[in-house]
Protein backbone atom coordinates (compact mmCIF):
# COMPACT_ATOMS: atom_id res chain seq x y z
CA UNK A 1 0.00 0.00 0.00
CA UNK A 2 1.37 3.37 -0.63
CA UNK A 3 2.26 5.96 2.38
CA UNK A 4 0.61 8.65 3.13
CA UNK A 5 3.17 11.99 4.54
CA UNK A 6 1.47 14.45 6.54
CA UNK A 7 3.59 17.87 6.27
CA UNK A 8 3.17 19.41 9.73
CA UNK A 9 5.61 21.95 9.79
CA UNK A 10 4.81 24.72 11.77
CA UNK A 11 5.33 27.07 9.06
CA UNK A 12 3.07 24.54 7.25
CA UNK A 13 0.26 24.06 9.94
CA UNK A 14 -0.08 28.09 10.59
CA UNK A 15 -0.21 29.28 6.95
CA UNK A 16 -3.16 26.24 6.85
CA UNK A 17 -4.99 27.75 9.49
CA UNK A 18 -5.39 31.07 8.13
CA UNK A 19 -6.21 30.02 4.84
CA UNK A 20 -8.76 27.91 6.24
CA UNK A 21 -10.74 30.76 8.32
CA UNK A 22 -13.38 32.25 6.09
CA UNK A 23 -12.18 35.33 6.86
CA UNK A 24 -9.45 35.64 4.82
CA UNK A 25 -9.78 37.42 1.76
CA UNK A 26 -8.86 35.59 -1.96
CA UNK A 27 -5.97 37.59 -2.19
CA UNK A 28 -4.61 36.55 1.35
CA UNK A 29 -5.41 32.68 0.10
CA UNK A 30 -4.00 32.74 -3.13
CA UNK A 31 -0.47 34.78 -1.25
CA UNK A 32 -0.95 31.85 0.98
CA UNK A 33 -1.42 29.01 -1.38
CA UNK A 34 1.85 29.85 -3.07
CA UNK A 35 3.56 30.37 -0.05
CA UNK A 36 2.98 26.64 1.52
CA UNK A 37 3.06 25.38 -1.88
CA UNK A 38 7.10 26.17 -1.64
CA UNK A 39 6.72 24.37 1.73
CA UNK A 40 4.96 21.35 0.90
CA UNK A 41 7.56 21.21 -2.23
CA UNK A 42 10.55 21.17 -0.29
CA UNK A 43 9.27 18.24 1.37
CA UNK A 44 7.62 15.97 -1.85
CA UNK A 45 11.05 16.29 -2.89
CA UNK A 46 13.33 15.27 -0.19
CA UNK A 47 14.22 12.32 -1.33
CA UNK A 48 15.42 12.68 -5.22
CA UNK A 49 17.75 10.71 -6.97
CA UNK A 50 21.54 12.81 -6.31
CA UNK A 51 24.68 12.68 -9.15
CA UNK A 52 27.64 14.64 -9.15
CA UNK A 53 29.00 17.36 -11.48
CA UNK A 54 32.48 19.13 -11.48
CA UNK A 55 32.51 22.69 -11.10
CA UNK A 56 35.16 24.95 -10.38
CA UNK A 57 34.82 27.30 -7.21
CA UNK A 58 36.81 30.42 -7.60
CA UNK A 59 39.37 28.47 -5.60
CA UNK A 60 39.31 25.06 -7.01
CA UNK A 61 37.53 22.34 -8.90
CA UNK A 62 35.01 20.16 -6.70
CA UNK A 63 32.75 17.23 -7.58
CA UNK A 64 29.57 18.93 -6.66
CA UNK A 65 25.85 17.12 -6.00
CA UNK A 66 23.10 18.09 -8.65
CA UNK A 67 19.64 16.51 -9.22
CA UNK A 68 20.10 13.50 -11.58
CA UNK A 69 18.00 12.45 -14.45
CA UNK A 70 15.51 13.81 -16.28
CA UNK A 71 13.26 17.38 -15.83
CA UNK A 72 10.33 16.72 -12.57
CA UNK A 73 6.91 16.90 -14.18
CA UNK A 74 4.40 18.84 -11.54
CA UNK A 75 0.83 18.25 -12.91
CA UNK A 76 -1.71 20.69 -11.99
CA UNK A 77 -4.98 19.64 -11.73
CA UNK A 78 -7.37 22.89 -12.59
CA UNK A 79 -8.20 25.37 -11.78
CA UNK A 80 -7.34 24.74 -8.05
CA UNK A 81 -3.92 22.96 -8.62
CA UNK A 82 -2.60 26.22 -10.11
CA UNK A 83 -2.24 27.84 -6.61
CA UNK A 84 -0.10 25.12 -5.66
CA UNK A 85 2.00 24.89 -9.08
CA UNK A 86 3.11 28.97 -8.95
CA UNK A 87 5.23 28.01 -5.61
CA UNK A 88 6.69 24.64 -6.85
CA UNK A 89 8.04 26.47 -10.00
CA UNK A 90 9.37 29.37 -7.63
CA UNK A 91 11.43 26.24 -6.38
CA UNK A 92 12.34 24.15 -9.01
CA UNK A 93 11.78 26.21 -11.95
CA UNK A 94 12.99 24.23 -14.76
CA UNK A 95 10.42 21.38 -14.00
CA UNK A 96 8.07 20.72 -16.64
CA UNK A 97 4.36 21.15 -16.31
CA UNK A 98 1.63 19.12 -17.13
CA UNK A 99 -2.28 20.33 -17.26
CA UNK A 100 -5.06 18.27 -16.40
CA UNK A 101 -8.43 19.97 -16.96
CA UNK A 102 -10.95 18.64 -14.95
CA UNK A 103 -14.28 19.49 -13.06
CA UNK A 104 -16.31 17.87 -9.88
CA UNK A 105 -19.34 17.50 -10.96
CA UNK A 106 -21.77 18.66 -8.21
CA UNK A 107 -24.51 16.26 -8.58
CA UNK A 108 -22.86 13.08 -8.89
CA UNK A 109 -18.84 14.13 -7.73
CA UNK A 110 -17.59 12.60 -10.78
CA UNK A 111 -14.41 14.36 -12.32
CA UNK A 112 -15.28 15.43 -15.89
CA UNK A 113 -12.38 15.75 -18.08
CA UNK A 114 -12.23 19.16 -20.01
CA UNK A 115 -8.22 19.53 -21.16
CA UNK A 116 -5.07 17.75 -21.17
CA UNK A 117 -1.52 18.60 -22.30
CA UNK A 118 1.68 16.94 -20.90
CA UNK A 119 5.34 16.98 -21.42
CA UNK A 120 6.75 13.94 -23.76
CA UNK A 121 9.22 11.49 -21.95
CA UNK A 122 6.64 10.74 -19.02
CA UNK A 123 7.88 7.57 -19.07
CA UNK A 124 11.70 8.89 -17.49
CA UNK A 125 10.16 11.11 -14.99
CA UNK A 126 8.72 11.78 -11.67
CA UNK A 127 5.14 13.02 -12.35
CA UNK A 128 4.08 15.09 -9.19
CA UNK A 129 0.40 16.04 -9.25
CA UNK A 130 -0.87 19.08 -7.65
CA UNK A 131 -4.33 19.88 -5.80
CA UNK A 132 -4.84 21.09 -3.12
CA UNK A 133 -7.79 18.79 -2.35
CA UNK A 134 -8.57 15.02 -2.16
CA UNK A 135 -12.08 15.31 -1.01
CA UNK A 136 -14.14 11.73 -2.82
CA UNK A 137 -10.71 11.23 -4.95
CA UNK A 138 -12.69 11.15 -7.56
CA UNK A 139 -10.54 14.02 -9.11
CA UNK A 140 -7.40 12.84 -8.27
CA UNK A 141 -7.88 9.04 -9.67
CA UNK A 142 -9.40 10.61 -12.97
CA UNK A 143 -5.64 12.60 -13.18
CA UNK A 144 -3.52 9.93 -12.25
CA UNK A 145 -5.62 7.35 -14.56
CA UNK A 146 -4.61 10.01 -17.56
CA UNK A 147 -1.17 10.63 -16.80
CA UNK A 148 -0.48 6.78 -16.69
CA UNK A 149 -2.41 6.35 -19.57
CA UNK A 150 0.22 9.06 -21.23
CA UNK A 151 3.04 7.17 -19.63
CA UNK A 152 3.98 8.24 -16.37
CA UNK A 153 5.08 5.51 -14.21
CA UNK A 154 6.77 7.00 -11.26
CA UNK A 155 4.27 9.25 -10.00
CA UNK A 156 3.19 11.59 -6.35
CA UNK A 157 0.03 13.25 -5.40
CA UNK A 158 0.52 16.39 -3.64
CA UNK A 159 -2.40 18.17 -1.73
CA UNK A 160 -3.34 20.67 0.89
CA UNK A 161 -6.38 18.86 2.60
CA UNK A 162 -7.30 15.17 2.46
CA UNK A 163 -10.10 13.22 3.50
CA UNK A 164 -10.08 10.14 4.93
CA UNK A 165 -12.57 8.73 2.68
CA UNK A 166 -10.43 10.06 -0.01
CA UNK A 167 -7.19 8.41 0.61
CA UNK A 168 -9.05 4.99 1.09
CA UNK A 169 -10.59 5.60 -2.37
CA UNK A 170 -7.11 7.11 -3.86
CA UNK A 171 -5.02 4.06 -2.82
CA UNK A 172 -7.63 1.23 -3.55
CA UNK A 173 -6.95 2.32 -7.02
CA UNK A 174 -3.57 3.64 -6.64
CA UNK A 175 -1.84 1.47 -4.22
CA UNK A 176 1.81 2.70 -5.21
CA UNK A 177 0.82 6.34 -5.82
CA UNK A 178 2.79 8.16 -2.49
CA UNK A 179 0.44 11.25 -1.08
CA UNK A 180 1.69 14.15 0.61
CA UNK A 181 -0.71 16.39 2.45
CA UNK A 182 -0.60 19.24 4.99
CA UNK A 183 -3.80 17.53 6.49
CA UNK A 184 -6.01 14.68 7.18
CA UNK A 185 -9.24 16.01 7.96
CA UNK A 186 -12.08 14.27 9.58
CA UNK A 187 -14.67 13.32 7.10
CA UNK A 188 -16.66 14.78 4.03
CA UNK A 189 -19.75 16.17 4.26
CA UNK A 190 -23.34 15.11 2.13
CA UNK A 191 -22.15 17.58 -0.74
CA UNK A 192 -18.63 15.46 -0.72
CA UNK A 193 -16.79 18.65 1.21
CA UNK A 194 -14.21 18.22 2.98
CA UNK A 195 -14.92 18.62 6.93
CA UNK A 196 -13.64 21.61 8.69
CA UNK A 197 -11.86 21.87 5.26
CA UNK A 198 -11.04 25.32 3.70
CA UNK A 199 -14.46 25.52 1.33
CA UNK A 200 -14.34 25.36 -2.31
CA UNK A 201 -10.33 25.87 -3.27
CA UNK A 202 -10.52 27.44 -6.76
CA UNK A 203 -13.40 29.68 -5.57
CA UNK A 204 -11.75 31.24 -2.83
CA UNK A 205 -8.48 30.94 -5.47
CA UNK A 206 -10.28 33.23 -8.01
CA UNK A 207 -13.57 35.02 -6.04
CA UNK A 208 -15.83 32.33 -8.32
CA UNK A 209 -18.96 30.58 -6.59
O1 LIG B 1 -11.76 14.52 -4.63
P1 LIG B 1 -12.87 15.16 -5.38
O2 LIG B 1 -14.22 14.84 -4.79
O3 LIG B 1 -12.84 14.84 -6.84
O4 LIG B 1 -12.77 16.72 -5.19
C1 LIG B 1 -11.58 17.41 -5.33
C2 LIG B 1 -11.58 18.28 -6.55
O5 LIG B 1 -12.53 19.34 -6.37
C3 LIG B 1 -11.87 20.59 -6.62
O6 LIG B 1 -11.91 20.95 -7.95
P2 LIG B 1 -13.24 21.52 -8.65
O7 LIG B 1 -13.98 20.40 -9.31
O8 LIG B 1 -14.01 22.34 -7.68
O9 LIG B 1 -12.66 22.38 -9.82
P3 LIG B 1 -11.95 23.80 -9.76
O10 LIG B 1 -10.54 23.55 -9.30
O11 LIG B 1 -12.04 24.29 -11.13
O12 LIG B 1 -12.72 24.67 -8.78
C4 LIG B 1 -10.45 20.30 -6.19
O13 LIG B 1 -9.53 21.24 -6.64
C5 LIG B 1 -10.23 18.91 -6.71
O14 LIG B 1 -9.81 18.87 -8.07
O1 LIG C 1 -13.93 20.48 0.23
C1 LIG C 1 -13.74 20.48 -1.00
C2 LIG C 1 -14.09 19.38 -1.81
C3 LIG C 1 -13.85 19.44 -3.14
N1 LIG C 1 -13.28 20.54 -3.68
C4 LIG C 1 -12.95 21.60 -2.90
O2 LIG C 1 -12.43 22.60 -3.43
N2 LIG C 1 -13.19 21.55 -1.59
MG1 LIG D 1 -13.77 24.19 -7.33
Amino acid sequence: MNSVTVINHPLVQHKLTIMRDKHTSTAGFRRLLREISTLLCYEVTRDLEMTTTTIETPLTEMEAPTLAGKKLVFASVLRAGNGLLEGMLDLVPAARVAHVGLYRDPKTLQAVEYYFKAPDSLDERLTIVVDPMLATGNSAIAAVDKLIERGAKDIRFLCLLASPEGIAKFQSVHPTVPIFTASIDKNLNEKGYIMPGLGDAGDRMYGTK
